[in-house]
């Protein structure tokens, strides 16, 4: 490991070889981050597993080289990741994540491609102010939109609501804490009845700093929870959730340019 490394994501540019990656997916989950590095891209060679931040250097099969990286869970964790990918030389970056309809047409297991973001984070109110456009690289968001369409995986576009909290935030109320504040209390049926498509927590801060760092983000979430039926993760088609949003994004990367 060389001496220019990044405090938390453990490598440097220097770790990135004489054909440096430009274009990085970014995954919540240091597992799905591992999964993608080694089902779906070739001569993988892990950089850090620092912090749980798992890192992968791997290549497209059309020998793009890719990294395969971990934002962890929420902005303030994903501000200090992307800040020093974008310092290793980063410009492009697809959120793989996982998300909550709340649209009643928008099935468990098929994938939201986020156009642009409700922003209610506070790590994004330290980049720019809170009125400042979360919204999604558009030639990008083609790029994805135009994978799933050739993959024919199920996709929404459109508004994501992105949230500081699962259980609160998120309206949920089976949980250790029953009690939801008034400002809170209706708040999924508001964001319903505005169009907005789904609940995750990261989007909006992604965008909001690829707008002030002046490089192309996007995201597309894959469906666990329909929260107009219910407030629980349907774990038996997560993997299948997670493996439309994954094959959405490699194949989007893999014709972007
Ligand atoms: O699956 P990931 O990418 O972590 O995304 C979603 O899952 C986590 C909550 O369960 C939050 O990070 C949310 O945004
Ligand atoms: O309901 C959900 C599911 C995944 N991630 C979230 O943030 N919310």
């Amino acid at each position: 490991m060389t001496s220019n490394r990044l405090y938390h994501i453990g490598f440097g540019q220097d770790d990135l070889g004489s054909q440096p990656p430009s274009i990085a997916l970014l995954s919540g989950d240091p597992e799905r981050a591992r999964l993608i590095a080694e089902s779906y891209l070739q001569d993988v060679r892990l950089l850090s597993e620092n912090r749980g931040l798992n890192s992968y250097l791997g290549y497209l099969p059309n020998n793009r080289p890719i990294l395969s990286a971990t934002s962890g869970m929420g902005a303030p964790s994903l501000s200090i990741v992307v800040n020093e990918l974008v310092q290793v030389g980063i410009r492009q970056i697809i959120r793989i994540g996982t998300c909550g309809s709340i649209q009643p047409y928008i099935t468990v297991g098929s994938v939201v491609i986020s156009s642009a973001a409700l922003c209610r984070q506070g790590a994004a109110n330290d980049i720019a102010p809170v009125e400042y456009p979360a919204a999604a690289d558009p030639f990008l968001t083609v790029a994805l939109v135009n994978a799933a369409r050739k993959l024919e995986i199920s996709h929404y576009v459109g508004i994501t609501a992105s949230v500081d909290t699962f259980y609160e935030g998120q309206e949920r109320t089976d949980s250790a804490n029953p009690y939801l504040m008034r400002s809170l209390d209706g708040i999924t049926e508001e964001y319903r009845r505005l169009n907005v498509l789904n609940y995750e927590m990261e989007c909006g801060t992604l965008f909001k700093i690829a707008g002030v760092y002046q490089f192309a983000a996007a995201a597309v979430c894959g469906v666990v929870a329909q929260r107009t039926k219910s407030e629980n993760v349907i774990l038996e088609q997560k993997d299948t959730a997670v493996k439309n949003a994954i094959a959405v994004a490699v194949h989007a990367a893999e014709t972007f340019v």
